[in-house]
């Protein structure tokens, strides 16, 4: 398929693009590196150094894609708190265009990053895709919004969409011929920054809040392997169908407190980790974690890598590269 990658050049989007270039794929990517990195699209894929808003002059009348897979975006919970407007103007406005231009050139499928983030505080726990959508935080709102857009269009123009909403996404792809993880600057999740205090790049890791209602008081999140996360993406594209939305939720189903992270880094690393609790970070729901039955049942996703510890492990290799 002659596929578009729009935030290609970002963590998740280029572990993707590596898979469908590996499946045979033809790939360009649509990324304005605005927190991506050039050398992170895979070779083989043709980068197109352009905003969500000018997606039209890639997704011309003619141009004959396939489908797009939709990674672009602003993805850090708690900025979102206090920089709002720049995430409805990314994810809401920018996701708007593409969809535009996409049903001008008449691409018939979109696979989209949604996020456990749309759930909120769930009722109940592992949180199925039926439960009730309350985000917590604008990010978590923005990209609910978006689902709703597709919905709408699946609706009225028939589009074939899936939306895969992804709990934590950790670690790296890590092979002989491939070395891709995460590079955000400045890093703002838990993974990644405490395995920069166990390379002694930092002095301590900040715990945020100890007071939830959570078995150690710390807040507790389902991490999922990026390589698992990005297999995914390519069942989903054969299982598309026209004039159908479908949602999957993808994580191990296991959830891990972020002291219990602390404590898998110290253990993959061999080096001490100190840790300092400050207060809670604005918008930060108490405990996520997934149920992804759905995607097992009907997509045929097995997690190749559920394990915590390799999770961290291929994400200390990707650091010390
Ligand atoms: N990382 C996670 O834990 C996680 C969890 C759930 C959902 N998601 C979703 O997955 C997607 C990818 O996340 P990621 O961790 O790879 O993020 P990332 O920041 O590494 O990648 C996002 C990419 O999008 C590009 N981009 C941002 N705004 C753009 C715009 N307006 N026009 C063009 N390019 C733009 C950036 O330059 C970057 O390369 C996001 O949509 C995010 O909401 C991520
Ligand atoms: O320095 C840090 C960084 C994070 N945390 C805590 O660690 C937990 C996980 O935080 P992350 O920032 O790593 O991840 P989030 O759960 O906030 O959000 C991530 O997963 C969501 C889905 O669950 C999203 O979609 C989002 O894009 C992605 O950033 C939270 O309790 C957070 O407060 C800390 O205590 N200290």
């Amino acid at each position: 398929m002659k596929l578009l990658v729009t935030g290609g050049a970002g963590y998740v989007g280029s572990v993707v693009t590596r898979l469908l270039l590996d499946a045979g794929h033809e790939v360009v990517v649509l990324d304005d590196l605005r927190t991506g990195h050039a050398d992170a699209v895979p070779r083989g894929a043709t980068l197109v150094t352009a905003g969500l808003a000018d997606a039209a002059r890639v997704l011309t009348p003619g141009s004959g894609f396939d489908a797009v897979l939709h990674f672009a975006g602003l993805i850090a919970a708690g900025e979102s708190m206090v920089r709002p407007e720049i995430y409805w103007d990314v994810n809401v406005v920018g996701s708007l265009a593409l969809l535009h231009a996409a049903r001008a050139a008449g691409v018939p499928r979109m696979v989209y990053s949604s996020t456990a983030a749309v759930y909120g505080n769930p009722a109940r726990i592992p949180v199925p895709e039926t439960a009730p959508t309350a985000p917590t935080n604008t990010y978590g709102a923005t990209k609910l919004a978006f689902d709703h857009a597709l919905t709408s269009e699946v609706h009225a123009y028939g589009l074939a969409a899936v939306s895969l909403r992804y709990f934590n996404v950790c670690g790296a792809l890590v092979r002989d011929d491939a070395m891709i993880g995460e590079r955000h600057d400045p890093e703002t999740h838990l993974i990644p920054i405490a395995l920069e205090v166990a390379a002694g790049r930092r002095p301590h890791l900040e715990v945020f809040g100890d007071d939830y209602d959570t078995p150690d008081g710390t807040c507790v999140r389902d991490y999922i392997h990026v390589a698992d996360l990005a297999a995914a993406h390519l069942l989903a594209l054969d299982a598309a169908t026209p004039k159908e939305h479908r949602v999957y939720n993808l994580g191990n189903g296991n959830g891990f407190s972020n002291l219990q992270v602390v404590d898998a880094v110290r253990a993959v690393t061999g080096h001490p980790v100190p840790v300092r609790v400050s207060p809670r970070r604005g918008g930060d729901p108490a405990a996520l974690v997934a149920s992804s039955v759905l995607a097992r049942r009907e997509l045929g996703w097995t997690p190749a890598r559920p394990a915590l510890h390799d999770m961290i492990g291929d994400a200390w290799a990707y650091l010390r590269r």
